[in-house]
């Protein structure tokens, strides 16, 4: 399988959104990544659900939902309602994480779980089995347009590792500060689904950027 690009919603043109979502649309790209910040859990806040519909009314691609939200358990239903295909929620704001897992399943969509850059990948043992996706914050999660944390190959190789052990089929996933400069070293790490959001639309032509993005690394992933 090839790896996926994902552009990140958040640094579209909220006064030009059906535009950008149409470009999306017609691009190489995978997935939509879509960013709800409740301004607790991360020191912002992007939109909530009117403009996640808005997004689901003209998208031809998956929506991936990175939730940045506190107690996401009340919301799985309206984001799965709202046209959610993957639901990632943070481990660290989950209490009853297995919990919020199967609710996610049992709401129709893909289970993914995301870790803040400094939350060990070993605490994801005992649950990775039951996940669809582990998404690993390059950044710490709140805005758009900051600078990579290299730590983050570490934790893809240890991550990988744990998969081919526990669940060859896990997607594993990287947010922020993911380019063009970078793509390579992540995927050699075990990256393939990839979270870009100024690197696309701070590009001079954004859809060429994505197709860059997609036809980087010729050839399959072994996942
Ligand atoms: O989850 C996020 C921020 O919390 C975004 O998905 C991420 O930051 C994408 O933006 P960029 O590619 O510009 O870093
Ligand atoms: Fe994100």
């Amino acid at each position: 399988m090839k790896h996926l690009i994902a552009p990140s919603v958040l640094s579209a043109d909220f006064a030009n959104l059906q535009r950008d979502i149409e470009m999306i649309n017609s691009s190489a790209a995978d997935w939509f990544h879509v960013d709800v910040m409740d301004g607790v859990f991360v020191p912002n806040i992007s939109f909530g659900f009117p403009v996640m519909e808005a997004i689901n009314k003209y998208a031809t691609k998956p929506l991936d939902v990175h939730l940045m939200i506190v107690n996401p358990d009340q919301y799985i239903e309206r984001f799965a309602a709202a046209g959610a295909a993957v639901i990632t929620v943070h481990y660290e704001a989950c209490v009853h994480l297995h919990r919020t897992v199967q609710a996610i399943h049992a709401a129709g969509c893909k289970a993914g779980v995301a870790l803040n850059p400094h939350t060990p990948v070993a605490l994801l043992k005992d649950i990775l089995a039951d996940l669809d996706l582990v998404l690993v914050m390059s950044v710490n999660p709140g805005f758009g347009g900051q600078k990579f944390i290299p730590n983050t190959l570490n934790k893809l190789r240890e991550l990988k590792a744990m998969a081919l052990q526990i669940n060859p089929d896990l997607i594993i996933e990287v947010d922020g500060g993911v380019g063009i400069h970078n793509l390579e070293d992540l995927i050699d790490a075990g990256a393939m689904a990839f979270v870009a959001g100024s690197a696309i639309f701070a590009a001079p032509d954004p859809k060429e950027m994505i197709s860059e993005l997609k036809n980087l690394k010729t050839g399959t992933l072994n996942i």
